[in-house]
């Protein structure tokens, strides 16, 4: 087994989940917590999954990241509206020679983790992972768990494979997380935004879940064409997503359990919703290469408004 030291730097639905995994695998991991701290502490993490529920009773939690030795490998498992925090929490638990890796939904966090740390030191992750947290050093691991991993280099060109990258894929393979490593990690996000961009911004503005956007026609086609302009999107930035991708989306959602995305269990938690990085950071991608995704302008917007009204006025 590796010596790798492990932070996490969010111990919630993904960061509880994958950090708790390599613990119980026997890795040195080490986690920042917020508001579960005390509980964590008293009673440690319990996760609950369908690939076995276990407690880790002995948990090395923090709550200031300056009490976190420096390590190896940190985790970013925060929801990106904590991104601001990042400058204050990243460099003190991060060895000279450590990497950062970005387990977060959306796209453009890799260059502003950069700007903290150096383009050299960061890896970014998509989790293919429904879980959520459920009560304070509660998570429920729900379904799936795989993790795509890319190299970031200065303004997303082509990292390849890393042996770093293995090294990490080696370690979250062996606590039974698969991890498949892409070359390429801008076309990676741009994928997993023909998932995120249609599901997470339509539940909250329709007020629905998976099945339901799935089974009625109109809210359906509107999946289809959010799709086609992050389709779109990508080509302008030199990522090719082919139709069967787009297929393999659709089929796979009719197949899901009905599931509610994390942005609308954000939005009825009335917690802010991770807006930018999902869905404005690739909008403004595309506009700078003088691409028009109307629908997705559109969803921008009526996002922005309902996270406002949520936030403010409920
Ligand atoms: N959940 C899922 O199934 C999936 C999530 N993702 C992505 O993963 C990322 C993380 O999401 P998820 O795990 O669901 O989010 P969670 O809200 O479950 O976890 C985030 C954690 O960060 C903690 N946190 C907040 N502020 C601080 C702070 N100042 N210091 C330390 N910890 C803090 C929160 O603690 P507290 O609650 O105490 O504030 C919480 O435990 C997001 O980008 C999401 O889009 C991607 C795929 C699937
Ligand atoms: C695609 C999915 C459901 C998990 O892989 C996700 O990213 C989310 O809930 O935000």
């Amino acid at each position: 087994m590796s010596t790798r030291s492990y932070a996490i730097l969010g111990t919630g639905a993904i960061g509880g989940f994958y950090g708790a995994k390599l613990q119980q695998l026997g890795m040195d991991v080490h986690f920042l917590l917020h508001s579960d701290y005390e509980q964590v502490c008293r009673q440690g993490l319990l996760i609950e999954s369908p690939m076995g529920s276990f407690t880790l009773s002995a948990v090395k939690a923090y709550h200031h990241p300056e009490q976190i030795p420096a390590c190896d490998v940190v985790i970013v498992a925060l929801k990106t509206t904590k991104n601001y925090l990042l400058p204050q929490l990243l460099p003190p638990v991060l060895k000279d020679d450590g990497v950062v890796v970005i387990l977060q939904n959306g796209l453009g966090i890799e260059p502003q983790v950069a700007e903290i740390v150096n383009s050299k030191r960061v890896i970014g992750g998509l989790c293919f992972i429904c879980s959520n947290k459920v009560g304070k050093g509660h998570i429920r691991h729900l379904d799936y768990g795989m993790i795509t991993m890319g190299e970031y280099q200065d303004d997303y060109q082509p990292g390849g494979i890393t042996p770093r990258m293995q090294q990490i894929a080696e370690d979250f393979n062996n606590a039974g997380i698969p991890v498949e490593l892409s070359e390429n990690l801008l076309l990676a996000r741009w994928k997993k935004l023909v998932w995120n961009i249609p599901y997470n911004g339509l539940s909250v503005v329709l007020n629905a879940k998976t099945d339901e956007l799935m089974n009625a026609p109109d809210s359906r086609i509107l999946v289809e064409e959010i799709m086609q302009e992050v389709v779109r999107g990508a080509k302008g930035n030199h990522c090719k997503i082919s139709q069967q991708f787009v297929q393999k989306m659709l089929n796979h959602t009719e197949k899901m359990k009905p599931y509610l995305t994390s942005m609308k269990l954000d939005y009825n938690e009335k917690r802010p919703l991770e807006i930018e990085a999902i869905i404005g950071n690739p909008l403004r991608m595309a506009t700078e290469k003088g691409i028009d995704l109307p629908h997705i302008a559109m969803l921008y917007r009526q996002l922005k408004f309902l996270d406002y009204q949520n936030l403010n006025f409920h």
